[in-house]
């Protein structure tokens, strides 16, 4: 049979299914929602194409705050930024609420079957091996790996500075972010020191350069629509199917994993050699992952190949998140100068009463005496979260409840929903973000300000508590809440301090026309220049320092 025959067969038999559940399960069609655009990508190509966001920031002020949207084939879908249905999906019901198992099978891909893969006990596993490296004083103890990690890029930035004739240069400040990102998460999860500041065309850098934007930016309909009936496709096939995918995108993927499984082998072999070697049993993320490897306990084992899975992870979840997390704040302080000149100020302030006490470095005291600076990384983390959606299934017959009740189109008035078993549902974080029940009317202004008061805590009505980080939902919330969420959030800071005292960031042409690429993580893109991957393109001269 061709591939043709192939794909026309399967539409059917997906289309056939379809039908049958529509008919005999429990149904959502008197949910309000908007119109689908055509019966075969239902509202999908809105979500995909469109700017992250900006169809659930309509959707959201027209219909609520879980409404109705229609897949692949009109099959329906929930998509919700209620917070108290967020609340129940991540918190109150454990594991019932599954990633969809297409999603998880493109994180195979990119990472193996890893904490970001696993379901029920294998998560709960792994994860439990993963935490302990995590902690505060762990996550702490690497605040001078940030620090020099940052100094490096400062002093690259100045060599630029110090060649140019205007004393001010327009970078893509996203190209030196992710080299400086990578130099990080190499450093502090793994004690290895990728040198990709150093050395921009070093092959881990090529590797992961514009990968996700390769993959996943600006999906062509006929992929939507694939990705949209995968659903109906059992796990088992659609593993075959991935794993005999053949495209220039699949072929960088596969590329990158044999790239990073071999140096994770390396760094396996010599991180074993010094354990045996009585190695001080450290709690960093490497020496966790040997231990658990040799480990006699099941509960606590991991095996070899799921050990290497966590490391691609750790590398991946680590870095590109900062990486656009890093670019965006720099963006909203260049379209914010007074933002900027404030936070420098206290920068300025702190940099005074570390010498003042005979010191030359920040310590994780001075940061967190650092309100406004946490209270900017906060507004940005709010407005532009990174990782936008995040995708789960029910696997019984449930009701979710609501924290503000929906009126459904026959106009009965719900206070929970009822959903059938195999219902999608998609998690924006990005409309949960911006939630006038849960910030207030001005939700979608940018305003640091909102966290200087209420103990620092942004929500303006009590709506119910999601954490991790200020009740955002940035780093998810619950069993699968981001296990890397104070790793970044030290991370991102140590970076904006070094950046800002160092130079003044102000908008380019360019800048003014940034979209919000939907690609797993959202990348900051250039309107017509998609192709070139993440761009943040600024204006930068040497900041006066008297
Ligand atoms: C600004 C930076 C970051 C953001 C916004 C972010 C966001 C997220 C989100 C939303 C999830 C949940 C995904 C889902 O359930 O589908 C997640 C999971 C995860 N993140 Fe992060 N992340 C960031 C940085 C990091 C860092 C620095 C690390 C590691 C050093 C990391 C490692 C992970 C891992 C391993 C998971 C899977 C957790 C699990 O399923 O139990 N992330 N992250």
């Amino acid at each position: 049979m061709d591939a043709s025959t192939t794909g026309c067969a399967a539409a059917g038999l997906a289309l056939l299914y379809v039908i049958y559940r529509r008919f005999t399960r429990i149904s959502i069609a008197d949910v309000p929602g908007p119109a689908p655009e055509s019966f075969l990508l239902g509202n999908l190509r809105e979500l995909f194409q469109e700017q992250a966001g900006e169809s659930d920031f309509l959707w959201q002020k027209e219909f609520g705050d879980c409404l109705r949207i229609k897949g692949a084939l009109g099959e329906d879908g929930l998509l919700i930024s209620d917070p108290k249905a967020i609340q129940y999906i991540f918190q109150t019901s454990g594991y019932n609420f599954p990633k969809w198992h297409e999603r998880r099978e493109f994180s195979r891909m990119f990472n193996g079957r890893s904490l970001t893969w696993a379901e029920g006990s294998t998560h709960k596993r792994q994860r439990k091996v993963m935490l302990p490296a995590f902690g505060a004083p762990e996550t702490k103890a690497l605040l001078p790996v940030f620090q020099s990690v940052a100094e490096q890029m400062t002093s690259k930035w100045k060599d630029i500075l110090d060649v140019s004739d205007s004393q001010s240069v327009e970078l893509n400040v996203t190209s030196y972010l992710t080299r400086a990102t990578l130099d990080a998460i190499g450093i502090g999860a793994f004690d290895y020191n990728f040198g990709a500041m150093e050395d921009g065309n070093n092959p881990v850098v090529r590797a992961y350069s514009n990968l996700l934007v390769d993959t996943f930016g600006r999906p062509s309909a006929l992929r939507i629509f694939a990705q949209g009936i995968m659903h109906h496709v059992p796990s088992p096939i659609l593993t075959k199917i991935f794993d005999n995918l053949n495209s220039p995108s699949v072929g960088r993927v596969r590329e990158m994993t044999r790239m990073l499984g071999k140096l994770g082998k390396q760094l396996v072999d010599e991180k074993s050699g010094a354990l045996s070697l009585g190695g001080k049993g450290s709690r960093d993320v490497m020496s966790l992952l040997v231990r658990a490897n040799v480990a006699e306990d099941d509960r606590v084992k991991l095996s070899e190949d799921e050990m290497l899975s966590q490391m691609r992870t750790i590398m991946f979840a680590g870095h590109e998140t900062i990486t656009n997390t890093m670019g965006f704040i720099l963006l909203e302080l260049a379209r914010h100068p007074e933002v900027q000149a404030r936070l420098r100020e206290e920068i300025r302030a702190t940099e005074a009463a570390v010498r003042a006490r005979g010191a030359s470095t920040f310590t994780n005291g001075d940061l967190e005496g650092m309100v406004y600076t946490v209270a900017v990384m906060k507004e940005v983390m709010r407005i532009h979260p990174v990782v936008p959606h995040l995708f789960r299934e029910s696997t019984r017959d449930d009701a979710v409840p609501l924290f503000k009740p929906i009126t459904t189109s026959s106009g009965k008035v719900l206070d929970e929903v009822p959903i059938p078993k195999g219902m999608k549902i998609i998690i924006s974080v990005a409309a949960y973000n911006r939630n006038k029940d849960v910030w207030g009317d001005d939700a979608h202004a940018f305003d640091p300000d909102r966290w200087l008061s209420n103990d620092g805590d942004g929500r303006k009505t009590k709506a119910p508590s999601l954490g991790v980080y200020g009740n955002l939902l940035t780093f998810a919330s619950g069993l699968r809440s981001c296990i890397g969420w104070r790793f970044a959030v030290m991370e991102v800071q140590a970076f904006l301090i070094e950046l800002i005292s160092n130079f003044e960031f102000s908008l380019t042409e360019n800048s003014k026309q940034l979209r919000r690429e939907s690609c797993g993580v959202m990348v900051s893109t250039v309107e017509g220049e998609v192709e070139k991957g993440g761009q943040v393109p600024l204006r930068i001269p040497v900041v006066d320092r008297d």
